[in-house]
């Protein structure tokens, strides 16, 4: 049977960034339960506090206040490299513009992260470039290959260390429509695997693949839906 896995557990979570009169809040108390296997998106205007929300799930940001539980783990309080052993071992992420090293091939850069994390089996690099349609450009730099090609390598890393959780920040957004609805299809796929997805959207299309949809404004979560059939990304239209 196939394990759920990267459940959420968030109590009155806050931060800031920046002190005194300048301090903008960009959390204002956020409690969230997301079960294992769940993917999510969220949905929001400019400022409203996405990426920051992501970013406290992912360990990226610490919190002002409350508390954060990943996949049975206490984030929260943590010092900086028990956090970056918490990512190493838990998390992967997508990016809106890819963050892949332009160093190092497509190959390279999912091969590295198996080597800094020491996670992973180098072995399925093949396959796992292979899943996302890049076997004929392994070898190409990143400035060689197109955006969704980008976005496909990146997707390959993010899961070559086996996480439990995958957190994708406007994962479409730098694609156009067609390479966009690939790159859901293959978050959709990823977690059919059972992993949980957090993904952070100004796609209201997008959403739709989402089996429940979270709505933020001003540091809160201000509308939280199920749905009830999520569309496969194959047959999005926008
Ligand atoms: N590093 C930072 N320093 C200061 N303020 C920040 C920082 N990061 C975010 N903010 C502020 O926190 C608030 C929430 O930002 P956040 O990036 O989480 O919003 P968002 O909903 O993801 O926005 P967008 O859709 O534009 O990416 C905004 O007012 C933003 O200006």
């Amino acid at each position: 049977m196939m394990v759920k896995r990267g459940g959420l557990r968030l109590r009155g979570v806050e931060k800031a960034y920046g002190t005194g009169e300048a301090a903008v809040c960009a959390l204002r108390g956020i409690d969230l339960d997301v079960a294992p296997g769940e993917l999510v998106a969220i949905l929001g205007a400019s400022g409203s506090g996405k990426t920051t929300l992501l970013n406290v799930i992912g360990g990226i940001e610490s919190v002002d206040a409350g508390s954060v539980c990943v996949a049975g783990e206490e984030v929260s309080a943590r010092s900086p490299s028990a956090l970056s052993e918490f990512r190493r071992t838990h998390i992967g992420f997508i990016f809106q513009f890819f963050n892949l090293i332009p160093t190092l091939t497509a190959r390279e850069n999912v091969e590295v992260v198996m080597e800094l994390t020491g996670r992973g089996d180098r072995r399925r690099v093949p396959d796992l470039l292979a899943a996302v349609g890049l076997t004929d450009r392994a070898d190409h730099f990143p400035a060689q290959l197109s955006g969704g090609q980008q976005q496909r390598a990146s997707i390959a890393r993010a899961i070559a260390t086996e996480p439990d959780l995958l957190l994708a920040d406007e994962p479409t957004g730098a694609l156009d429509v067609a390479t966009g609805r690939i790159v859901l299809g293959l978050i959709q796929q990823i977690n059919k695997t059972g992993r949980g997805v957090v993904m952070v959207t100004h796609n209201e299309m997008a959403s739709h693949i989402a089996d429940r949809v979270l709505r933020m404004g001003d540091g809160r979560i201000v509308a939280d839906e199920l749905n009830a059939e999520p569309t496969d990304a194959v047959a999005l239209r926008w």
